[in-house]
């Protein structure tokens, strides 16, 4: 199965540095690491520079794969739509990409496979300028299923998405980890979403690592108010699950 390693990681933009030192454990695949933080924290940075598309400094250590950082798949949190493309097309484009042309039956069948568990092979024959928000954002999910990565790094896959899609992408997504041993990271502001979904939970801070390991230890009131900023408490819900319940913003007056 397999695993990520993060050491003395940073990240530059130019001449400015957004992210640095950033290190973790090694977190292995089979389940879904949360990567939390305020806007502007260096989340999408984070992600872009561990799938190569950002420059910096340190070290991201990939283990028992034999495909290397072809392993890595980013789903960016902006997907923008070429509105010429089918919803089919977009999905079968992303399944080829980095290899021929020639189409196998065995690809065909992915693809509905993944329009499928996402339910949008409804959509299959739409244009993609003309879906919604919600409907581009579980395109995207499909583009990026259908390359069958090893790792994968959602940035924010349910901000456009109603309540009951969110708990099912992201219950579909928790079996499908543990299902393929796939690596999931997700970028989320919903932090109830990383407690009740995520193992692990990476805190990103003003461009730093501030906290990284089991997501119950460290999703705590404490770090709510050091990185938030607010006054938050976790509670357990009438069915026993911890949940975030936000009182108030602590002004920096
Ligand atoms: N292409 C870029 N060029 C220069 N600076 C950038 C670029 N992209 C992001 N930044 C800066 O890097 C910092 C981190 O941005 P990033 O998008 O990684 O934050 P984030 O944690 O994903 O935020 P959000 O929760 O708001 O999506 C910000 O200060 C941002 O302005």
């Amino acid at each position: 199965m397999v695993s990520l390693a993060l050491k003395d990681v940073g990240a530059t933009y130019g001449r400015r540095t957004v992210l640095s030192g950033v290190n973790t454990g090694v977190l292995r695949g089979g389940g879904l690491t949360a990567v939390i933080g305020p806007n502007a924290a260096g989340k999408s940075t984070l992600f872009k520079r561990i799938a190569g598309l950002a420059a910096g400094p340190g070290l991201v250590h990939l283990s028992d794969t034999a495909k290397g950082r072809e392993a890595i798949c980013y789903m960016p949190q902006d997907t923008g739509a070429n509105a010429v493309l089918t919803v089919y097309e977009s999905v079968l484009l992303s399944a080829k990409q980095g290899s021929g042309w020639k189409v196998k039956d065995g690809e065909l069948t992915e693809i509905d496979r993944a329009l499928s568990a996402l339910r949008i092979d409804d959509l299959a024959f739409r244009g993609l300028g003309e879906l919604s928000g919600g409907q581009r954002q579980l395109v995207s999910i499909a583009q990026a299923l259908v390359r069958k990565p090893e790792v994968l790094l959602m940035d924010e896959p349910t901000s456009a998405l109603d309540l009951f899609r969110q708990i099912e992408v992201l219950g579909f997504m928790k079996r499908l980890a543990a299902h393929s041993g796939m690596a999931v990271l997700i970028a989320l502001h919903d932090l109830n979403h990383a407690l009740r979904y995520c193992d692990d939970t990476v805190v990103i801070s003003g461009g730093s690592v501030v906290a990284s390991g089991p997501t119950h230890a460290f999703i705590t009131a404490e770090m709510l108010k050091n990185v938030y900023r607010v006054e938050a408490r976790i509670e357990a819900c009438s069915l026993g699950r911890p949940v975030v319940i936000v009182d108030e913003s602590i002004s920096s007056a």
